[in-house]
């Protein structure tokens, strides 16, 4: 009998510690002016239970984000830490993605997360002048050194490149080979995101962007990236994404390219995708059938892909995060299937 392949996927709550961000990424929907408020850890409170008594397993910790001079920075961090122990006792995993930090905030974040990330976007310094030109953080440099110091601290990292905001084949494959350098070195990186920039309510790439990203050309663009990344770093599209603007059959059909290219994850799934809230998911029950139906197993996973779990360290005051994996592992392994945990979607 053959053997079915396997696609994964992350049922996640999403939590925005603040919208607020002193970035002005032209193509950006998220960020809202200052002053728009911090998230209260009680909102954080209900908002986790209510998704862990769904069946959600990530906690996916997303920010604006505040200049790294400036004195409400340390607040920020805090607060970010506090949000994300709230979401572990109530019994999801955090994986945190809040832009460029320095190393030792890395080191306290690492503390209540079980993975982290970063999207590279590009590694070519000519956005700088054009989407990125108000935006700081993007720079290549900050971000590869990200990359590098999560490396260092051995913490289990997503990243990815961003495409359709002014780069060329060229410019992709570059920024693919530095985050396979990444790999290289430190072997930390579980997951390379290849995400279509996609234009919202607010977000435009206003006469940046001289060739938009084609969404039909996303599979191309993954066979790039398993030809450049090594073996073990799992390729992950937005199925939301892939989906946008088409007809579900042909949304379908365009993710089955891009899984035969060699995407291997739909990433966090929540009920809405802060980023891109004009465009929604999938719905996971339906697509598992779909997948079956070609030979594919969708099975749900936790934030930390296994082989990276003994990497986490383990000391008193984290002994709970592992009780709170060990609960989500056996519970997979029990019933690993996504119509079990797909409840809310
Ligand atoms: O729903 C989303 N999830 C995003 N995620 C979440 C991701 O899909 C999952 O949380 C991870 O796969 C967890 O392992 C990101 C995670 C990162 O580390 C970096 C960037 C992103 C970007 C998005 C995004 O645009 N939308
Ligand atoms: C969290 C990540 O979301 C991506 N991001 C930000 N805005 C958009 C958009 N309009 N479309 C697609 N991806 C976007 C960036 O790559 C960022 O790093
Ligand atoms: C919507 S972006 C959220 C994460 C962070 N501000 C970044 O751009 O990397
Ligand atoms: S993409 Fe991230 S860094 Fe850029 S403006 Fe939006 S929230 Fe800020």
């Amino acid at each position: 009998m053959n053997q079915l392949r396997r696609v994964t996927w992350s049922k996640a709550c999403t939590i925005v510690p603040t919208y607020e961000c002193f970035n002005r990424c032209s193509y950006c929907n998220f960020r809202r002016d200052y002053p728009s408020g911090w998230i209260s850890l009680s909102e954080t409170e209900r908002v986790s239970r209510k998704h862990r008594d769904a069946g959600a397993i990530e906690a996916l910790i997303m920010s604006g984000e505040v200049h790294p001079s400036s004195s409400r920075r340390v607040k920020w961090l805090g607060h970010i830490a506090e949000v994300c122990k709230v979401a572990l006792h109530n019994g999801l995993l955090p994986h945190i993605n809040v832009g460029p930090l320095t190393t030792d905030e890395l080191e306290v974040l690492s503390q209540v997360s079980v993975s982290m990330g970063l999207m590279l976007e590009q590694a070519s310094p000519k956005l700088v002048k054009t989407v990125h030109r108000r935006a700081p953080s993007k720079s290549p440099s900050i971000r590869l050194q990200h990359l590098r110091a999560a490396g260092r601290l051995k913490i289990p990292f997503t990243t990815g490149i961003l495409l359709g905001i002014g780069e060329d084949e060229q410019d992709r494959e570059e920024s693919l080979r530095c985050i396979a350098d990444v790999q290289q070195e430190f072997g930390n990186i579980q997951e390379c995101i290849i995400q279509p920039f996609c234009p919202g309510e607010r977000g435009y790439v206003a006469g940046y962007s001289s060739t938009p990203f084609n969404i039909d050309e996303l599979p191309s663009v993954v066979a790039t990236a398993r030809a450049i990344l090594p073996r073990e770093i799992a390729l992950q599209v937005p199925p939301n994404l892939v989906f946008a603007g088409k007809e579900p059959r042909d949304g379908f059909a365009l993710l089955l390219r891009c899984i035969e290219a060699g995407a291997t994850d739909l990433g966090g799934i929540s009920p809405i995708d802060e980023v891109n809230p004009s465009y929604s998911f999938p719905n996971m029950s339906w697509l598992e059938d779909e997948l079956l139906a070609r030979g594919y197993q969708l099975l749900p996973r936790l934030p930390v892909y296994e082989r990276f779990i003994p990497w986490l360290k383990r000391d008193k005051k984290r002994e709970y995060m592992f009780e709170v994996i060990a609960s989500h592992m056996q519970e997979l392994r029990e019933k690993p299937f996504t119509k079990r945990v797909s409840g809310i979607l």
